[in-house]
């Protein structure tokens, strides 16, 4: 089996690099369009996770999507590792995505899910056992491998689904307010869980979220984004200095998540249209 766990990957170069990002939606907006980003610049390491906090609509989804290659039509540079993502793509560069809700296809087994996305990814049959059956134990699912996404709970599903990015070792994983649909204790485990699997893979993370703990607690950086329309980054907020793991308990993390929600405050309604 060509199985590898990844070494720790050193945060040096960029990995993600975007540069002055316009992005216009056609057909709203009293000037015939609707401005999602004004001017976004942004620079990830390989092996980072980072969050992207910011009100309701300034941007966020539309900054992921970019990133995703989902959506194209946006003016300024967006480069991985100095090329394009069509050109890394060609090369071998995975990109998975998670968002609210798990997205399990319910006529499949949770490892007939994860067979599908490694048979898109190209991996050969012989390497499928081995990754679904490490990706489903890093988040403790092994024993549901052969259940259907709704003989399980909510969480348990979220949790696949994370097993499932996974299991195509992305090089970067774009997660939409992963856990925002979830009670707050079945959240963190699945944080943890995230660690725990992430901690393996060392893919680069770029999460939107609304919680500021949440936030604080999974991210080395924070990006916060000033409202739409036309959202920027204001304000990005370093927290490699707490140690991981880490502890739900530990204060440092209270302190910083609440310099994360003082940001927010300071940079809700600078733009007004
Ligand atoms: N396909 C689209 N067509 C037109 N406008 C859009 C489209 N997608 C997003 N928008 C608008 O662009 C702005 C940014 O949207 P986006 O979803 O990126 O915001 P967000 O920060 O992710 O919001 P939320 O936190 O509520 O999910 C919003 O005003 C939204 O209404």
């Amino acid at each position: 089996m060509n199985y590898h766990i990844r070494e720790p990957k050193v945060p040096t170069m960029s990995q993600i690099s975007l540069t002055d990002i316009h992005k216009q939606f056609p057909g709203r907006g009293k000037k015939g369009g609707w401005k999602a980003l004004d001017g976004v610049s942004l620079e990830i390491a390989a092996g980072e996770i980072v969050g992207l906090l910011g009100p309701s609509g300034c941007g966020k989804s539309t900054l992921l999507n970019i990133v995703a290659g989902l959506d194209t039509t946006f003016e300024g540079k967006f480069s991985i590792q100095g090329k394009s993502l069509t050109e890394q793509i060609g090369a071998g560069f995975r990109i998975a995505y998670v968002f609210q809700e798990a997205r399990l296809m319910p006529w499949r087994t949770l490892r007939q899910n994860i067979e599908f996305v490694l048979e898109a990814a190209d991996f050969a049959r012989t390497e499928w056992p081995g990754r679904i059956d490490k990706v489903l134990s890093l988040v403790e699912l092994s024993k549901f491998a052969d259940f259907y996404p709704l003989q399980l709970s909510g969480g348990m599903q979220q949790r696949a689904s994370i097993a499932r990015a996974f299991a195509i070792e992305p090089d970067i994983l774009l997660m939409d307010e992963p856990f925002s649909a979830l009670d707050e204790l079945t959240a963190r485990r699945l944080r943890e869980s995230l660690l725990h699997i992430w901690s393996a893979f060392r893919s680069t993370i770029l999460f939107v979220s609304h919680n500021a703990f949440e936030s604080t607690y999974l991210g080395d950086r924070v990006y916060i984004m000033s409202p739409g329309p036309g959202g920027r980054i204001k304000e990005q907020i370093n927290l490699t200095h707490i140690p991981r793991p880490r502890s739900y308990e530990d204060s440092a993390l209270f302190e910083q998540s609440k310099r994360v929600v003082e940001s927010l405050r300071r940079h809700m309604g600078e733009l007004v249209e």
